[in-house]
């Protein structure tokens, strides 16, 4: 039965390959000056570049993004930017820079246009997280979602291979999420569909061919549809997992969603049977209970990690993430138990193929 709320949001978005050339245009369409450059240390190189490049409308460089935006590195970048006297900020790479653009905002409205080098998909949510004392705390606030974003599939293709397809992963698990999340809508249902579709083609072309120009821009395409899916519907379980294994334990953000996404898709595709549906026609394969072995099979057969042990995660480790995964409430298609959960976060640790959802 149809039944829903659909409200759109989202920034202005100019993509296409070379979308880079048009940032001057899209800072002053912003009636914006002065931009502080954001990026992550391995990016400062980019940053400053196009920092020179922008001349009198460059403010300055922050070259310090950290991934899950730890307190500390978003005090600087707010005082760097009122000493230099910033009106914008533009976040050239992933979503850590993007994290710390958002952090930026939130206390000082400054407006964001965002470089998204990854397929994280940040850039298309009004969701911030920032890491406190070993805490990582979300939240939604409008003023965070960037004005502007700008894809450009030639960023990306310097993105190492492993990176491209465990963040492609990563952009997957939003639009899976989506299709059967309690506040979805059929317009986002289309984007979460054609987003996965999108990844699933492109990925197995750039493991073998990473600087292939059409499924660079396929990759983006879909990262951008899985992203809006991110940002205007509510995330379950596979989320809230990734969080508390990112926020709490340190594990890296995009393998962490490889890893995880098709056990929490066995744990509950099989109670949420049109979004198990509309994951096995975007993939191409015949039935939908073998989406979660299908995905796990995707990500093994291109380099992705599959064990959360080989992430680092201790199997001490996979009691306390089971407790601290059940602290919070949230609907989700499958009843939770701390018996199930535990089990869920076993299997993804010891790396076991699921079985049909
Ligand atoms: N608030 C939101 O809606 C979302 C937030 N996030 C957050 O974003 C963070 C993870 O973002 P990711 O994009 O996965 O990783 P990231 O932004 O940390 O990037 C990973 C590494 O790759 C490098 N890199 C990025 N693009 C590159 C390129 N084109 N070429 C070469 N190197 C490149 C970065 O400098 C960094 O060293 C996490 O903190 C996560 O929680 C992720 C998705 C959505
Ligand atoms: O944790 C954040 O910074 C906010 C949301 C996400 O990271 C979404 C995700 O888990 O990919």
């Amino acid at each position: 039965m149809m039944d829903f709320i659909y409200q759109a949001q989202s920034p202005r978005v100019v993509f296409g390959r070379g979308a880079l050339q048009h940032l001057e245009r899209e800072i002053d369409a912003l009636g914006a000056r002065r931009a502080l450059v954001l990026s992550t240390p391995p990016q400062a190189t980019a940053a400053h570049a196009l920092a020179e490049r922008l001349g009198e409308r460059a403010a300055g460089v922050f070259s310090k993004a950290v991934m899950h935006v730890p307190i500390e590195s978003a005090q600087a970048a707010r005082e760097v930017a009122r000493q230099c006297q910033a009106d914008c900020a533009i976040a050239l790479g992933g979503g850590s820079t993007i994290g710390l653009g958002k952090a930026l905002a939130l206390t000082s409205g400054l407006p964001i246009v965002a470089i998204p080098t990854t397929y994280a998909g940040s850039e298309m949510t009004p969701i911030y997280g920032i890491t406190e004392a070993g805490l990582k705390k979300t939240g939604r606030d409008p003023r965070v979602l960037p004005r502007t974003v700008l894809y450009d599939p030639l960023l990306s293709s310097t993105l190492p291979v492993g990176l491209s397809v465990c963040s492609g992963l990563n952009a997957i698990a939003h639009a899976a999420e989506g299709l059967y999340a309690s506040d979805s809508n059929p317009i986002l249902d289309l984007m979460a569909e054609d987003g996965v579709r999108a990844l699933v083609q492109a990925l197995p072309v750039l493991h073998q061919q990473p600087q292939q120009a059409e499924a660079r821009a396929q990759a983006l395409y879909g990262a951008w549809l899985c992203g809006s899916v991110l940002g205007q519907v509510s995330m379950a379980l596979h989320h809230k997992l990734c969080h508390t294994l990112g926020g709490s334990f340190n594990l890296p953000h995009a393998e962490t969603h490889s890893v995880v996404l098709p056990h929490a898709l066995a744990f509950n595709l099989g109670h949420a049977p049109v979004a198990a549906q509309r994951l096995a026609r975007a993939m191409g394969i015949g039935s939908p209970a073998n989406v979660p072995g299908a995905l796990w099979d995707l990500a093994r057969d291109l380099g992705a990690p599959t064990s959360l042990r080989e992430l680092g995660l201790s199997a001490e480790d996979v009691d306390t993430a089971s407790a601290l995964a059940m602290t919070q409430q949230y609907p989700n298609p499958r009843p939770l138990t701390h018996r199930a959960v535990r089990h869920l976060l076993q299997q993804a640790h010891e790396g076991i193929r699921p079985s049909a959802a």
